[in-house]
């Protein structure tokens, strides 16, 4: 069985690699960002409990996927230096998957605000 001290390691690498992404990528400050408006308007607007749930989970599927796309892009970078089809195709592929992810993002966020706005 795992120690508690071992538990606890482990959990200061992952705040490590949160803070880490946060500082070195600038499309997490991105979604962070847009993450903190949503935040912000859905108290304004007082949105419902379930409301609130997708939103949270939205934003978490989003800042998550960046996070594995960034760990991903690194994972490449260590694996070659040299220009290849198969670094392209895995770095692209990444990429996509934060953009279904944001683009879902603001479909979910419309749904949600738009009647509170108009
Ligand atoms: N080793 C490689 N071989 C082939 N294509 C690559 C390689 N590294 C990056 N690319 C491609 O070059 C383009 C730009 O990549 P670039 O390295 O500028 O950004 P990124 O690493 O994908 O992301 P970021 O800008 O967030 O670091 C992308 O299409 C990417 O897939």
């Amino acid at each position: 069985m795992r120690s508690w001290k071992r538990e606890a390691k482990s959990f200061a690498y992952a705040w490590t690699g949160i803070v880490m992404a946060i500082k070195e990528e600038s499309h997490m400050k991105v979604h962070l960002f847009f993450a903190f408006i949503a935040i912000v308007t859905a108290f304004i607007v007082n949105i419902s409990k379930t409301e609130w749930l997708i939103l949270l989970v939205t934003i978490g599927m989003v800042i998550s996927l960046e996070m594995v796309n960034t760990a991903l892009e690194r994972v490449v970078d260590l694996t070659t230096q040299e220009l290849h089809p198969l670094a392209k195709a895995a770095k692209d592929i990444a990429a996509g998957a934060v953009l279904v992810g944001a683009m879902i993002s603001v479909i979910i966020g419309i749904i949600i605000f738009l009647p509170y706005i108009i």
